[in-house]
Formats: C-alpha cells, structure tokens, sequence
C-alpha cells in the first residue's frame, strides 16, 4: 500500500446499534491508526437506508480528516469492490430468552452470499471479522463460500468475551483492567465458552503473578466467574432489551487494531480463527484459540497447560461448533 493511500473498509449492517459506535471509531483511526486515511463501505438491506442516510450525515458532521470518503449501498458486489477490511456485523440479533445459535437458519444465509461477493470482488488478503451471529459458524460458511481468499483471513469476535473476563477479574481484584493479561476464550461465542484464566497474569509493579494465585479463590473461578461470562449476553439484552452494542463495537476495534498492528512480546489475544488441530480441537472449526500476530499474520500460542477440567470444557465447545457446521451447511444446500 503507497503511503497516503486510503484504504478501503466495509461495515455490514451500517444501519444497526454495533455499527453507529463502530464507524465513528474506525473513522477516527482507532483501528488503523492516526495516520491511515479510510474509504468506508456501507452496506446494509433497502428498508435501512433512511437511517443509513442519517449515519452518512452524521460521518460528514464528524468532520474527521481521515475520512476520505463513503460508499453508501445495498448492493454486496459495490460494499466489497477491492476492500482491505471487513466488519460484517449485518445480521440479526437475539432477543431474550434465544441462544445464539437460534439465529443460524436466519443469518447464515447472509454469510454465503456476502462469502461470494468477497471471493469476486474483494481483495485477496482481506481481513474478515464476523461480528453477527453465530459468528463462528457464519464465519465458517463466508469462508467456504470465498476459496479465493486464504482461510487465515476470516476469523469470529470472541474478543467482547475476553474483555469481559479481563474485566471482572481485574474488577474483583480491586485493579485496572490493563493489568489483567493473557486470559484465553476456547470455542465458541456462546455458552458453550470457556473463559480460562489457567495460563493468566496480573501484572504488578515491577512483577507479575498469576491470576489464580491472585484471586485464591479456585471455586469461584471454575463455577460462577465462567458462568457469568458465558451468559453476559443475555444479562445484557435482559436489562437493555436490545443486544451489547457499545461494548461489542469496541472490541471489533481491539480485535481489527491488534490485527493490523500486532500484539506485544508475550502477550496473546483470543480470535475464532480456522483450527488446524492444535490443543485437540478438530480441524477446520472456526474455534477460538489464543494467537500472537505479528505482520498481520496470527498464529495459534502452543504450549499453553489444559487441565482435565480445562479439555473436557474445551471438547463440549467444539461439539456444538460440529453440530452448528452440519446445520449450517444444511441450510446453505436446502
Ligand atoms: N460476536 C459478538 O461478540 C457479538 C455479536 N453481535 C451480533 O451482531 C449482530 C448485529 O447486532 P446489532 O448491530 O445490535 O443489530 P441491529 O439489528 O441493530 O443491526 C443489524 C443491521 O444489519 C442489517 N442487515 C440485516 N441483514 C443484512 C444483510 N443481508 N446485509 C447487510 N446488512 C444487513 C439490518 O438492516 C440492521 O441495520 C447480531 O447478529 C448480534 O447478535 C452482537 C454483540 C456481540
Ligand atoms: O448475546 C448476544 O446475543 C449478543 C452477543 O453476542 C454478546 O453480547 O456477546
């Protein structure tokens, strides 16, 4: 990429809740950085354009330097032409008392047609997050249906879960969410997860400990701190009525930004990346796993301890995400 030139970055579902905090912080370089100008695709269904209207309004309004333009459509083969990075967030949401899973005869239909317009139009080393859900699964599907572009590029936010965990163990132990480090998600984005503070740290002036030796306290870290994890979504849409949207569109940028950038020396993220049978999870799921990225390449930590306690909840995650491939691949076929 010449310096200067902008790059081209689609958000599906532009209409919607995530998307209205998303593009403010992608337009402003919270993902790509301060010096990186933007070209913003907009994509979103024919009943959403009087609102995707207003958002164009408001893009204008921002008055930020590094907007160096929009493409407002309906129309896949226009929102993917030649871009360098997509947020696929268009998808419907929840609503209390569903599992996400529930959503997969709705949305993963989305994800083969959007599949096809990236394998024709898009860039061979686009960066896909699928941020709608089930986004594992429809992550899987976008990627069978564009064998053009490497599988390594399409990966699944599971990042809000780990922000969640980071931030209620920091929470409990009285400290700055920054100082909580390496806490892994496994499997999938939903409740099947499993939030692992096994290999995490906290890090403290001039050391680090681990995170179970800090809490001390192993029954609340195998039962309620992983169960309230699991099910923050609900807990969210249950006092909202309406799905995480802020804190969803805040770790679409943490999860793009460390893409593009990198994580530092030790440090790892968790990102439903392809599974190549690492830690004994069944090859080709879009599984979450711990990865370190450098030059926008992510490669899967190894070496990291698995209890009996940590592989038995790591097998349950990776069943449901066989069960939801076979639907999923079900309703494309019908
Ligand atoms: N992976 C994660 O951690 C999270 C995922 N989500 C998921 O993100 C998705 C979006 O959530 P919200 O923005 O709150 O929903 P929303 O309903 O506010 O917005 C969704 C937007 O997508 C649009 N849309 C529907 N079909 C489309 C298509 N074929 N092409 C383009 N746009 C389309 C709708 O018109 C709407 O504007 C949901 O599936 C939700 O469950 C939400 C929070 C966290
Ligand atoms: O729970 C939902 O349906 C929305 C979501 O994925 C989350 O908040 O993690």
């Amino acid at each position: 990429m010449a310096e200067g030139e902008p790059i081209r970055v689609v958000v599906t579902g532009a209409a919607g809740q995530i998307a209205y905090s998303l593009i403010s912080m992608i337009a402003n370089g919270d993902v790509f950085g301060k010096e990186q100008s933007v070209i913003l695709h907009l994509l979103d269904i024919p009943p959403a354009m009087g609102v995707l209207e207003g958002v164009c309004m408001e893009i204008d309004d921002l008055a930020l330097p590094l907007v160096k333009g929009y493409v407002k459509t309906t129309e896949p083969e226009l929102a993917f032409k030649d871009v360098d990075a997509a947020f696929l967030v268009g998808a419907m949401p929840r609503r209390e008392g569903m599992e996400r899973k529930d959503l997969l005869s709705a949305n993963v239909k989305i994800f083969k047609v959007q599949g096809e317009a990236l394998n024709k139009y898009a860039k061979k080393d686009v960066k896909v997050l699928v941020v709608g859900n089930p986004a594992n699964t429809n992550a899987l599907i976008c990627s069978f249906y564009a064998p053009s572009i490497p599988k390594e590029n399409f990966t699944a936010m599971t990042r809000l879960d780990q922000n969640r965990a980071q931030s209620a163990i920091a929470k409990r132990l009285g400290l700055c969410v920054s100082n909580v480090k390496n806490v892994t998600i496994w499997g999938n984005h939903s409740s099947t997860q499993f939030p692992d503070v096994f290999n995490a740290s906290v890090k403290l002036p001039g050391s680090s400990k681990s995170v179970y030796d800090s809490i001390n306290d192993s029954q609340w870290l195998e039962s309620d701190f992983i169960k309230t994890i699991q099910t923050r979504g609900a807990a969210v849409i249950q006092a909202r009525k309406m799905s995480s949207a802020m804190s969803a569109a805040k770790a679409a940028v943490d999860h793009m930004r460390d893409w593009w950038s990198g994580t530092s020396e030790g440090s790892w993220v968790s990102m439903g990346v392809i599974s190549d049978g690492s830690y004994g999870v069944p090859q080709g799921l879009i599984y979450s796993l711990p990865v370190s990225i450098s030059n926008k390449q992510w490669k899967i930590v190894q070496g990291l301890k698995i209890t009996d306690f940590a592989k038995n909840k790591l097998d349950l995650t990776a069943k449901e995400l066989l069960e939801e491939k076979e639907e999923a691949m079900a309703v494309c076929n019908a």
